[in-house]
């Protein structure tokens, strides 16, 4: 799904209005439907007070409307507008009008004004400021919204909550609603998804408003959100005359003393994710407890014992993913830039193998294109540097992958895939996640799809999926505390079978006759 900024979005608007040959308050009707149609269905005219914050934009204008079809209908409301300008928007006012036709007169709020008392039981809609938001909102803005946040009432947001902007960081956290539910016309926003301003929503959902559809297929977006529907179409399927051979030999190089754990995560990751062989290359001191642990797998020894010092092998694997419980000593450094050097072979590097870039940028060079790169953001700073908010990230973010001409994948709630100028979010994963090892799963799952023959983009983008989905199936039985990494490798059977899943349909009068 395309994640549209401000600025397409008013383009859409636009174009929609022209073709349709319709007035922009047809637009604003349309929204305010959607709008009341979703809380109708929901509430089924339950007398539960409902409190509309309105600006004086076209958000405060789908509040306004809002407000005129609940009357309508019946509900309890008390409208409010968050007098923070005087240049009303030509759609709020019309809609403004509307709503005094049916005597309903809302309470101008400026700033000295007394904080209206709301119910904890009740229910907040915030229409103060949606797209629009270009500046911080003044502190008596401020103070409202912090009352709002601070009533325990349901918020429910139209847009946006109000205070975020959407495409760039907050100043000032303190003037954000704090939002149970954000209905968002026609397409979520970037900052749903960013871990500054994630926070701020608790669920959302896209209300369809009928924007120009081929404008919106043609546009080309700078983020995208990835789902089932996304990764569907990079799914290979198994060949019947394939071999092993056919899908692809990983090799994973890492470990040292005390941590093989991680080369054992990452290279049974890789063997279920479906690559047809994989060795893994370690110290001596991995050589039995890998041999032990994992049977399907080859193992090969460095001359180090406890830690790689000479990384050389007489395999031809189809790709190297490197990196995890490697270490920084000096020989494993020096062993890791002289691979560098020599290595034709598709990367994925983790971990240690981040660590060592970042002190030694100058072997950025030697990455074959299209590397796969996964830091954490603790990685990520040491590489690219500290930034101001997620949004300057993001920028350094594509300024070195394309520098570098690699792909990085930002892990974190929402993990994103950034390949040049463009963003992949994904929508898998749960808390359960932030757990040792599961960052070794992920490097294993990458390899493993490299060496089936994916592309670097594809394995990057379906890896993170269903390194996601396989925590999120691993959830409902371990609980959130007690996920491990090794339930994420598990559960990965259950992620690639739960492609080709159909929803569940409601059960028909018929069948249930039936039965
Ligand atoms: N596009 C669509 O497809 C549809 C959009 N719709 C709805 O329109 C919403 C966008 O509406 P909007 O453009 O009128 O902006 P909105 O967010 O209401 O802000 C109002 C104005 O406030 C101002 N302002 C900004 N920051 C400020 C601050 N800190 N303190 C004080 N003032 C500040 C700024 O004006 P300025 O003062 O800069 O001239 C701004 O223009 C969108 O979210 C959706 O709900 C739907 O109706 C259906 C179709
Ligand atoms: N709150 C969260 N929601 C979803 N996924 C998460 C969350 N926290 C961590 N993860 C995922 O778990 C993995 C953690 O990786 P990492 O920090 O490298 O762990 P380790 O180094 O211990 O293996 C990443 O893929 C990350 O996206
Ligand atoms: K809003």
């Amino acid at each position: 799904m395309k994640l549209y900024s401000a600025k397409q979005i008013y383009k859409a608007d636009q174009i929609s209005i022209k073709k349709e040959e319709i007035e922009s308050n047809e637009l604003m009707e349309r929204a305010a439907l959607q709008l009341f149609n979703w809380m109708h269905l929901r509430m089924q005219g339950a007398q539960v007070k409902i409190h509309l914050f309105c600006g004086i934009g076209n958000n405060g204008g789908d509040g306004i409307a809002l407000a005129r079809h609940l009357v309508d209908h019946g509900y309890n409301i008390e409208v409010y507008v968050v007098n923070y300008s005087e240049k009303r928007s030509k759609d709020f006012l019309i809609n403004l009008d509307r709503l005094k036709d049916r005597k309903v007169w809302p309470s101008f709020m400026n700033s000295d004004d007394q904080l209206p008392e709301i119910g904890r039981d009740d229910i907040i809609v915030d229409g103060i400021f949606g797209i629009g938001l270009n500046r911080t909102p003044d502190a008596w803005v401020a103070k409202v919204i912090q009352h709002l946040n601070n009533s325990q009432a349901f918020i429910l947001s139209i847009d946006i909550p109000s205070g975020l902007f959407t495409d760039q960081g907050p100043d000032d956290f303190d003037t954000i609603i704090q939002s149970n539910y954000v209905l968002s016309f026609q397409t979520p926003k970037l900052v749903f998804f960013l871990p500054e301003t994630g926070g701020f929503i608790e669920q959302w959902e896209v209300l369809d408003i009928g924007l120009d559809p081929e404008y919106l297929m043609q546009t080309e977006t700078e983020y995208e959100l990835i789902g089932k529907n996304e990764v569907l179409t990079l799914y290979k399927p198994r060949e019947k005359y394939g071999h092993k051979g056919t899908y692809g030999h990983s090799l994973i190089a890492g470990g040292s003393y005390g941590k093989m754990g991680s080369v054992c995560l990452s290279s049974k990751a890789a063997l279920y994710a479906g690559s047809g062989l994989v060795t893994s290359f370690v110290p001596k001191i991995g050589y039995s407890i890998l041999q032990t642990a994992l049977p399907e797998i080859m193992v090969m020894t460095d001359a180090g014992d406890n830690e790689l010092t000479d990384i050389k092998f007489d395999i031809e694997p189809s790709v190297v993913g490197i990196g995890m419980g490697m270490g920084t000593s000096d020989a494993t450094v020096k062993t890791f830039s002289e691979f560098l050097k020599h290595n034709k072979l598709p990367l994925v590097i983790d971990a240690d193998g981040l660590n060592i870039l970042s002190k030694n940028k100058e072997l950025l060079k030697y990455l074959p294109d299209n590397t796969i790169l996964t830091p954490h953001p603790k990685e990520l700073e040491r590489l690219i540097g500290s930034w101001k908010d997620d949004f300057e990230k993001l920028k350094m973010v594509k300024a070195f992958s394309k520098k570098y001409n690699c792909l990085v994948v930002v892990k974190g709630a929402h993990t994103i895939v950034v390949n040049k100028e463009k963003g992949y979010l994904n929508t898998t994963g749960n808390p359960g996640m932030a757990t040792a090892g599961t960052g070794d799963v992920l490097t294993g799952i990458l390899t493993g799809l490299l060496a089936q023959g994916y592309s670097a983009l594809d394995a990057a983008i379906f890896g993170v999926y269903l390194h996601g989905r396989s925590g999120d199936i691993a959830v409902e039985s371990t609980g959130f505390q007690s996920l491990t990494a090794s339930h994420v490798i598990e559960n990965l059977a259950n992620a690639y079978l739960d492609l080709f899943k159909m929803p569940e349909q409601p059960v028909t009068e018929e069948e249930n006759q039936s039965n």
